[in-house]
Parts: structure tokens; sequence; C-alpha cells
């Protein structure tokens, strides 16, 4: 009898990927895992390549840009490296869905906003009519924290705020039950506390479906607030990964140490050292934590005062 039991697939597996303009290497030799119910971080600074590499896994490059190497993902017995347009759309929506950074580019302006979570439901036959799915679309932009939702629908994307359009988008991206949400720069365009708000509704929503993410952001704290592991961009690669907690607190890669100096969750302390929040927070739940702590709460030392 094999008592063997297998590894759980990850819903996402990227190896060896690259993606080149030309001759030119934009990203270079990614590895990436992704499972159920875990949330990954995807760093850098600008124009480290994050966008890029996202695109590439969705199959959403831009003309002029090519991928190579491998992207697997659970329920698709193909690579999608390669694969043609119907195989990559059946993909989209059902079981990888994607959130980008500014939501009005992502919603159709003509249609209303209950249309257009509605006609998600129809297109992956999750609501057996047209009315149910519009009485479902309701329901996801209840879920998604828009207030007065039966009115919402209604609504033009244009008669939204920020905000509002975003938990739109993510319930669009929520529709289809994907098992994996790659989100890019979600919350940047929106405001710190509406930021908050939404990383809230993606949290819980996850959570709640166990999906996996790949989340992708310039902002250290957030990947503190909603990862678990975090993979560190620069120029095109990836230099250190890890789990947030070690990455955060123990950088081994001077590029990471010098994002970890430049974000909000290190300070100076008073003996001129370099120090990292008191307490990481360890993923979800949970916000970042105050700074008013005291080294004896465990502040990890990063740089000795020169
Ligand atoms: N269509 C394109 N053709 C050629 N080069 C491109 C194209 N799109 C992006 N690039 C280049 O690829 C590199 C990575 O860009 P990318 O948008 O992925 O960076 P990023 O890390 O997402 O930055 P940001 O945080 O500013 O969005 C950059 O040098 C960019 O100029």
């Amino acid at each position: 009898m094999n008592a063997a039991v297998s590894a759980p697939v990850p819903v996402l597996r990227a190896s060896g990927l690259g993606v080149w303009a030309g001759s030119t290497p934009l990203v270079q030799d990614l590895h990436l895992e992704v499972h159920r119910g875990e949330r990954v971080g995807l760093i850098g600074e600008s124009g480290s390549g994050k966008s890029v590499t996202a695109l590439a896994l969705m199959g959403l490059l831009p003309p002029g840009l090519t991928a190579i190497g491998s992207v697997r993902v659970a329920g698709v017995d193909r690579d999608l490296v390669g694969a043609p347009e119907p195989v990559l759309s059946r993909v989209r929506g059902s079981l990888v869905s994607m959130v980008f950074q500014e939501p009005m580019t992502a919603l159709d302006p003509t249609m209303r906003v209950g249309r257009q979570v509605a006609e998600v439901l129809q297109v992956h036959r999750l609501a057996a009519s047209r009315a149910e799915a519009d009485r479902a679309a309701v329901e996801l932009l209840d879920r998604v924290g828009l207030p007065e939702p039966a009115r919402t629908a209604r609504a033009w994307p244009h008669q939204l705020s920020g905000g509002q359009r975003q938990r739109v988008v993510l319930a669009i991206a929520l529709a289809g039950e994907p098992g994996l949400l790659i989100c890019d720069e979600p919350t940047t365009a929106l405001d710190v506390t509406v930021q908050a708000r939404v990383l809230e509704v993606v949290d819980a929503e996850l959570a709640e479906r166990d999906a996996g993410c790949l989340f992708i952001t310039h902002d250290l704290a957030v990947v503190a607030r909603m990862c678990e592991r975090v993979l560190v961009l620069h120029r095109g690669r990836v230099v250190e990964a890890g789990p947030v907690r070690r990455v955060l607190t123990e950088p081994r890669h001077p590029y990471t140490r010098g994002l970890l100096a430049a974000s909000d969750l290190t300070r100076t302390d008073a003996d001129g050292r370099l120090v990292t929040v008191p307490t990481l927070p360890v993923a979800r739940p949970g916000v970042v934590p105050a700074w008013e702590g005291t080294p004896e709460d465990g502040w990890a030392v990063l740089e000795e005062a020169s």
C-alpha cells in the first residue's frame, strides 16, 4: 500500500519565468509558488518588474513583450506560457483573477456596475438566469462593503468614489470564484483610510474562499499586513525570498535592507541604530503596529550606528 501523502498542488507555479522586450530582459529566472489560502508578496521599487511579472502570469503581456519559462495553474493541464488565447481566457476570471491599481481602467464606463459583476457570473455559468445573476451581483457588492448595494448596482462607474470603484473591481475579480487573486498595487491610488478598509475586505474575502493571493506592492507595510511570504524583486531578478517576518526583520540582501530603511517599518533609535518595527504583524489578521514601543518590545537591530 502506498502510504505516501502527496504534497498539495500549488494554485500557481511559475518556474524560470522571464519577460523580454526584444533582446532586453525585464524579468529573469523567476520562481514562484502560491498555495491555496496563502498570500505571497512581490515587492520591489518602481521599474523592478512587478507589473510585467503579473501580466506574464495572466498571459496579458502587451505586444512587444515576450514571456519564457513556465506558468502552471491548478486545474489546467498545460503550460500557460505560449498558450493560445482561448485557453488563457478560460483561466482568467475563473481560476485566476487580477485587481489592478487603477479601477477606472478595469471597469466599463458604459455599463452599470451591477451588470458588470453579473456578466462575470453569467460567463462562468454561476447563475442560471440574468435575473439570478443580477441578484447575486448585489450580494457580492454587499460582501465587499459597498453601501446600499442594490442602489450601487445601478450606478455608473463615474458616479462612485475611487475606493468604491476598487470594491466593485474586487467583486468582479471574486465573482468567478478564482483559486488565485493577483493584486497589483490595488490600494496605491487610494487614501490611507480607504486603503485600510479595502485591504480588510481583500483579507476577509481571501480567508472566506481559501484563495491564494499574489500581492504586488512597493509598500512594505502592506506586505507585512497582508502576506506570509515575500519575494524581493530587483532589476527583474528575485534577490531574496522567505517568510515576511524574517525578510522584514533580518534581511539578507543589501537591496532588501535599503528598501526597509526607506520604508515606514524602520526607525533610528536613541542610539542611532536602524531598528525594525517592534512587533511585525504575522500576516492576518492584524494591522501594522504603532511605533510607540520600546526596544524591549523586541525591535530587531538592522544596522548598528556608524
Ligand atoms: N511594453 C513595454 N515595453 C518595453 N519595456 C517595458 C514595457 N512595459 C514595461 N517595461 C519596462 O519593464 C520594466 C519593469 O516595469 P514594471 O512596470 O513591471 O515595473 P514595476 O516594478 O511594476 O514598477 P511600478 O511599481 O512603477 O509599477 C521597466 O524598466 C519598464 O520600463
